[in-house]
């Protein structure tokens, strides 16, 4: 193993919030990307200096707090997936349209990006700028080759603590606000060592620091759901990444779908955090001539291949001296260098308006220009990559998805529990709560408490038709609330897992608690309501105890719907697999069919449904009640076709039968969210 970088890997620097302070759009740009970049903390004034009378140690920003720089280099990173047919092969055989298993999406990309850098990654739509930055950020799967290092070191956990990545889209609770969605981050992940009003406090400080005060009490909001503004969103999701106060920092297309002074906006602050100390790499679709002049240096793929890295300012030198010199109308770099990365001149913009048939010429010349690549950036790079490096036998093929043994977490499990508990009753409050899912139980108990008004043992028919009412109803409505719980949250948690903010097991109680209340309520209200209309006996005791077998239903529905939705993490999947299983339950329930053939008559013993209609006769009816069989004539109640059928003994079977599917169904629902997770 190669021994870390002897340049900046022990060095430790420091920035102040001033640092990432939004400034003016007009400050002078420097170009030198070095670690002399890093601006020296001492040249900022400390906020809390600056705030007589207020604790001084609440006032500092994490992102004041000393950093580890990183130095990230990589050399001929390569990925491809699977695909039936491919257009490219390699880089310097654009064309070739033989059929292939495996379709190259990365070939031959290397860089430097230091400390201090804010690297821009340029490209078509297509050219590979997500997959190499996820790459770097050692989130990808798959078959990825090449050398990836962090000062000199493959990506490890602690890198992993060390990196923010910012996705294409926003991943983030549109009920929230801004300041509950920061805020609940910083009690997750901000280390045990600050204290509870400290970590609320960095929150603040990032809010104001990222510009987002005036709508720190608006809701984020989402596709469907009007809250903050698009710029606006994407500074929450920085916001997020920058309480760890990473040194290494991955942006995917962060000013995408944004006017040209918020992404300007957006890339000041990038630049500010880079100038801290940091590594800052960020894709960009197309950035405008003063965005660019931002960037410090600059990546152009194309279909996957380089054909430029290097600092920003001496792009339009390079492609001047291999022939290709922008036109007369040249303004923005930017454009340039995309026309060349789809293989078109300066000379052809005018004439390729309208134009099909340039597709042979476009591939030509972007061969050329990777083959230009090859001979005059790569040998400079490699020299740069290879420079501080003591051992530089060192090359693997890279695992980047590097399983992380002993987890540290920041906060306690039941810290993690606490947290997640409040921010998921707070997101789903308006779910939960919902007037509609009121309505809808009430009603419906309403209406069955009146089509069975004060029905009594002698009809004993309808009597029974009720308690197996209980049993469907309460078996179907929780598990298909259930089932979309963990596909809803997925995108969630697998962001959230992938920092290592907290542990599914926190995570998967403090999910399965929140809902219990609602969940728990609405039945209690429904048996309340039916079973007094309905004219079952009227005892306390026998209520009470009907009450509990259909909570309990309720959880064992719950878990069920739990478990379905985390194995198929498909709501669709989900619902139907759901309604399949539950017309099952139904008909072998014991109500509809009494005489089940023998060799199908074991699904009885998988059906919830059948033990909590059980246990609901068995409490309902005791072996010396009688009813009226025919006029004038006195039956006994175990003489009644469907509870001779089932029978009144037993309960504790039924209760150990719907124990185990309770507690066997939320163990399936964990086992599969841990499968489907990272950790
Ligand atoms: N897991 C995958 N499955 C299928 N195709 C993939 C996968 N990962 C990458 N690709 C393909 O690789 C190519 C590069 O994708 P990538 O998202 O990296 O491009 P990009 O340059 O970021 O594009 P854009 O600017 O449009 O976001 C695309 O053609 C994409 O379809």
């Amino acid at each position: 193993m190669m021994p870390p970088e002897q340049d900046t890997s022990n060095i430790t620097t420091h920035n102040s919030p001033a640092s990432i302070m939004l400034t003016s759009r007009t400050e002078n740009v420097s170009v030198h990307a070095e670690p002399s970049n890093v601006v020296p903390f001492s040249q900022y004034p400390i906020p809390s200096q600056q705030h007589q009378g207020q604790q001084t140690r609440l006032r500092f920003s994490v992102l004041c707090q000393p950093l580890r720089p990183v130095t990230l280099k990589f050399e001929e990173v390569a990925y491809s997936i699977y695909s039936s047919t491919t257009t490219t092969t390699s880089c310097l055989s654009l064309s070739s349209h033989k059929p292939k298993p495996r379709r190259s999406v990365l070939n031959g990309v290397s860089g430097v990006v230091r400390p201090g850098e804010l690297l821009a990654m340029l490209g078509p739509s297509g050219s590979g700028k997500t997959t190499l930055l996820t790459a770097l950020g050692g989130r990808l799967t798959g078959k990825l080759s090449g050398t990836i290092t962090y000062n000199g070191r493959p990506f490890s956990c602690s890198m992993k603590r060390k990196t923010g990545f910012v996705a294409q889209d926003d991943v983030l609770y549109p009920h929230l606000t801004v300041v509950e969605t920061l805020t609940y981050a910083a009690l997750l992940k901000l280390p045990k060592e600050l204290t509870r009003e400290e970590k609320i406090e960095q929150a603040e400080l990032i809010i104001v620091e990222l510009g987002l005060a005036r709508c720190r009490n608006t809701i984020v909001g989402g596709p469907l759901l009007r809250g903050v503004s698009g710029g606006e969103r994407k500074r929450v999701s920085i916001g997020l990444e920058m309480l760890v106060n990473p040194s290494l920092l991955l942006l995917d297309e962060p000013t995408s779908g944004l006017d040209s002074t918020t992404a300007q906006r957006i890339m000041v602050t990038l630049r500010r955090l880079a100038r801290g100390g940091r590594t800052v790499i960020t894709t960009i679709h197309q950035p405008s001539s003063g965005l660019y002049r931002m960037f410090d240096k600059v990546l152009v793929l194309s279909e996957g291949c380089p054909i430029y890295c290097g600092q920003a300012e001496q792009a339009m030198e390079y492609f001047s001296s291999i022939g290709f010199t922008p036109g007369f109308n040249f303004l923005n770099p930017a454009d340039f260098l995309l026309d060349l990365a789809n293989g078109i001149t300066p000379d052809e913009q005018l004439e390729f308006q309208g134009s099909v048939d340039h597709h042979d010429d476009q591939n030509s010349r972007k061969q050329d220009l990777t083959s230009s690549y090859k001979k005059n950036i790569y040998p400079v790079l490699k020299a740069d990559i290879n420079k501080n490096l003591q051992d530089s036998s060192f090359s693997t093929v890279i695992s980047s998805k590097s399983s992380c043994g002993e987890v540290q977490w920041s906060t306690s499990w039941w810290e993690q529990f606490k947290v997640l508990l409040r921010r998921g009753l707070q997101e789903r409050k308006h779910e939960s709560y919902s007037g509609l899912r009121i309505f809808q139980v009430m009603s419906v108990s309403i209406l069955s408490g009146l089509l069975w008004w004060h029905s009594d043992i002698s009809h004993i028919q309808d009597q029974v038709g009720l308690l197996f009412f209980f049993s469907i109803f309460w078996g179907f409505f929780p598990l298909f609330n259930a089932i979309f719980a963990f596909p809803q949250e997925r995108p969630m948690l697998i962001k959230e897992r992938s920092s290592g903010m907290y542990r599914l097991s926190s995570y998967y109680f403090a999910r399965t608690t929140g809902d219990l209340p609602m969940e728990l309520v609405l039945p209690t209200i429904f048996v309340t309501v039916t079973y007094w209309m309905g004219g079952l006996k009227p005892s306390l005791v026998t209520f009470v105890l009907t009450l509990l077998i259909v909570l309990f239903n309720v959880l064992v529905s719950q878990g069920l719907g739990l478990a379905l939705g985390a194995i198929l993490m498909d709501v669709k999947q989900a619902t139907t697999l759901a309604s399949v299983t539950m017309l099952v339950f139904l008909l072998v329930g014991g109500y509809y069919i009494q005489h089940i053939p023998p060799f199908i008559a074991w699904l009885k013993y998988i059906s919830f449904s059948h033990y909590c209609y059980k246990l609901l006769m068995g409490v309902q009816y005791s072996v010396n009640d009688v009813y009226e069989c025919e006029i004038g004539m006195r039956c006994n109640v175990t003489d009644f076709p469907a509870i001779k059928c089932l029978g009144l003994d037993n309960k504790w079977w039924d209760v150990a039968a719907l124990t185990i599917m309770l507690v066997g169904y939320r163990l399936l629902a964990y086992v599969a969210l841990r499968i489907g997770q990272p950790h």
